[in-house]
């Protein structure tokens, strides 16, 4: 058994996450809101350790009222996360998924400020095993907020159960984080295929809803 994953990215129209530049300014505020509404509504949000280091981001929800923060999860195999990180404040339960690369006095240290730490994978994180660990503690719905390499092994496992997106009006071109990175699929028949189930204009982009076809 593994949580209910939904996927959730703010993009430009040629599919990236952030400019060459390391700009990563695309979700209006109106699609901020409704990103922080579906956090609200998950029992945790989940990113990579690259999103970490280039956003700082908190994982909380901070833009509507809401009475709780979900958990969050940091999928990290070497443990590079700062001790600074403000996803390790006290606004909320962290847990880091980590791999038996990870250094040991880290651990430690990162448990001394609250943190969960699981270990889970050799070279990297073993996503179906997190996932069933993560089920387990009793958690049943994940906000999988990316980068584009961690959605790449998410999307690739078959973990993920629906996507939403928006879909800003730029073009940023480029090589640069695009929504799944990795080593990417060879045939159409190997891709993963969505059902539309969803669309509606906010601001001025376009936010589009698919369940992911089993
Ligand atoms: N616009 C958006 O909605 C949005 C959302 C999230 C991130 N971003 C941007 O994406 C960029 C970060 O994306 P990224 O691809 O560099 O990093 P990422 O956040 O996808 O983290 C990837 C890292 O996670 C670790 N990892 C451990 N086990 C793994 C596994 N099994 N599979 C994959 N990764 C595993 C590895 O260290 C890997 O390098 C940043 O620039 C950030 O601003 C944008
Ligand atoms: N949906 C979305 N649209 C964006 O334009 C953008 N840059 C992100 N980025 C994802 C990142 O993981 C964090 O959502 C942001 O960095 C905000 O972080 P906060 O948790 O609010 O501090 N996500």
């Amino acid at each position: 058994m593994k949580p209910y994953v939904i996927s959730n990215v703010g993009m430009s129209l040629d599919g990236k996450l952030v400019t060459v530049g390391g700009d990563s300014r695309i979700s209006c505020e109106e699609d901020l809101i409704r990103v922080h509404k579906l956090r609200a509504k998950v029992d945790a949000i989940m990113v990579g350790i690259g999103t970490v280091l280039k956003d700082d981001p908190r994982l909380t929800v901070h833009k509507i009222k809401s009475e709780k923060n979900p958990i969050r999860i940091v999928v990290d195999s070497s443990l590079r996360i700062p001790l600074n990180a403000r996803v390790l404040n006290k606004e909320a339960k962290t847990i880091i998924a980590t791999t038996e690369k990870a250094n040991k006095e880290k651990i430690k240290a990162l448990e001394n400020l609250g943190v969960e730490v699981i270990v889970c994978g050799k070279e990297r994180v073993d996503l179906k095993k997190l996932m069933e660990i993560l089920y387990e503690k009793g958690i049943r719905s994940i906000l999988l907020e990316g980068g584009g390499t961690l959605n790449w092994s998410m999307f690739k496992e078959g973990l993920v159960d629906e996507v939403s997106v928006y879909i800003a009006p730029m073009i940023f071109g480029g090589k640069s984080v695009s929504y799944v990175d990795g080593e990417g699929f060879k045939s159409v028949d190997e891709a993963v295929k969505l059902k539309l189930k969803n669309f509606y204009k906010l601001g001025e982009g376009i936010v589009l809803e698919f369940d992911v076809i089993k």
